[in-house]
């Protein structure tokens, strides 16, 4: 028996909501406000969560970052709305929602894709509990790294190759082993093949090993990296750095599974589980005819893309505090408080060293507050410190303009009226561009100022293919 929860203030629609799930045999529970369905939210663990768009007490659309986080159960969620609005399908299908449904909607259709959704978690379920990941060495329970989890979950019961993508410091190297350490091949090597410094000329002994007197220097035989990962996991680190000449070799073993030492007349075979990670972006690498895209599309069997730091919410918390008692620990001392200024900061820094570079950052504040018992702002670096105070200085200075101070917008046609829609497309699109240009790119300064959401500017973003 599931739990579904619906979020809307329209007492009829709820009413026949709830007859239909008590028909179906599940639990149902109704919230009149975006509040109220929160809390519940994080009280229950709810199934299937049915929003409204227009509450009293804001937009459900807006409000579903929020929801995913409060959720103890990231539910599956379907969209309800009075108003047929394609902007808003997409940016729910976006943000992972189930299905977008607009009233009135046919009670049959309802209830066959209540009962699609229901059929799809219990699969998901299943599949969650075929391996309960051991997740000791990562800090940080974030709505994005529940989904993260959730992806290396299916990663670690199955032996597709994996890539993990993310910027530098998020992680990606520590998800790998992590997958790995859960794996069925968990009691063989975890191999790691840096493709950066991976050149033509010791690629081949590096990968494949060699024969004893196969080259000057090859004083003994040795086994090559793919030799060592059998039955294990080889981890193809910096992906994007390898040469094309590389990947043509590599993807010869992916296909055959065999390859040849060097000076070796026979062929030998390895049996590995392939990981890859890289923080470039190889969609743009095969347009530019720098990565093979047969070789991508074998990578990419399952894809893990890591968010930045700067997406993970109270994850910067979290790890700072995490971090913060583990120094202590190591350093014989009491444990230390932080004060709230500390925090207010690292949030408005933007990391882009991502948790590499908070650790960093960490460790240089806990010295520098040497055996005082709270860590303030002013142990933080000062490169840390004067980005933050410049960051919230220019905020200041590029502000909102009020409504009816807006500049007159109205341009005259001449005659040629266009069409509203085609017209209304192209100030969103100009409207985006200046934005962008104004902020340098800044996202949580963009969102500041134009009070959209954030799925609802990335879904902008997308609709106008407008780089950031
Ligand atoms: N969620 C996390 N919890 C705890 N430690 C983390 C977490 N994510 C990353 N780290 C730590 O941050 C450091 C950087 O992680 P890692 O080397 O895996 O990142 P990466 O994405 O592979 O970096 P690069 O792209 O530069 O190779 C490591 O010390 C790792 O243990």
């Amino acid at each position: 028996m599931a739990l579904i929860l619906i979020i809307d203030d329209d007492n009829d629609f709820c009413g026949t909501m709830k007859s239909l799930v008590l028909r179906m045999e599940h639990d149902f529970l109704a919230a009149g406000t975006l509040e109220q369905g929160i809390r519940i939210l994080g009280e229950q663990a709810v199934d299937i969560l049915l929003l409204d768009v227009g509450l009293p007490d804001g937009n459900g659309l807006e409000g579903l970052s929020r929801i995913k986080e409060a959720s103890k159960s990231s539910p599956e969620i379907f969209i309800i709305t009075g108003l047929g609005d394609p902007a808003g399908a997409e940016t729910a299908i976006t943000e992972g929602v189930w299905d977008y449904i607009v009233k009135p909607t046919s009670i049959k259709e309802t209830r066959a894709s209540l009962t699609r959704a229901l059929k799809y978690r219990q699969e998901k379920q299943r599949r969650h509990q075929a391996v309960s990941l051991d997740l000791d060495r990562i800090v940080g329970r974030s709505a994005p790294m529940r989904k993260c989890f959730e992806i290396m979950a299916q990663g670690a019961g199955s032996s597709a190759p994996v890539l993990i993508t993310g910027e530098t410091g998020t992680g990606k190297e520590l998800f790998a082993q992590t997958i790995h350490a859960n794996s069925l091949r968990k009691d063989k090597g975890f191999i790691v093949v840096d493709c950066a410094f991976l050149t033509e000329t010791l690629m081949e002994s590096t990968l494949f090993g060699h024969r004893k007197g196969a080259f000057t220097g090859a004083v003994e035989r040795r086994d090559g990296l793919v030799k060592l990962a059998d039955q294990g996991t080889l981890f193809l680190d910096e992906v994007g750095e390898m040469p094309l000449s590389a990947q043509k070799s590599f993807l010869r073993i992916l296909q055959e599974k065999r390859f040849r030492p060097l000076g070796d007349a026979k062929e030998t075979t390895s049996d590995f589980r392939l990981m890859a990670a890289t923080n470039r972006d190889l969609d743009v690498m095969v347009e530019n005819g720098t990565f093979r895209r047969d070789l991508l599309y074998r990578l990419r069997t399952i894809h893990l893309p890591l968010p930045p730091l700067r997406r993970r919410g109270r994850d910067i918390e979290t790890l700072t505090r995490f971090k913060v008692s583990q120094l202590c620990e190591v350093n014989n001392l009491p444990p230390k408080k932080i004060e709230q200024g500390f925090f207010d900061t690292l949030n408005a820094y933007p990391w882009p060293g991502n948790v590499r570079e908070l650790c960093n950052v960490v460790e240089t504040a806990f010295v520098a507050s040497g055996s005082e018992a709270i860590l303030y702002t002013m142990h933080l670096p000062g490169e840390v410190r004067i980005q933050v105070a410049r960051a919230s200085i220019e905020k200041g200075q590029l502000s909102q303009v009020p409504e009816d101070n807006l500049t007159n917008p109205v341009v005259s046609f001449q005659g040629n009226i266009p069409g509203f829609k085609a017209w209304k497309q192209k100030m969103e699109r100009h409207y985006l561009e200046q934005i962008i240009a104004a902020t340098n790119g800044d996202v949580k300064r963009i969102l500041n100022l134009s009070g959209l959401s954030k799925s609802h500017f990335y879904s902008l973003v997308k609709k106008y293919g407008v780089e950031i």
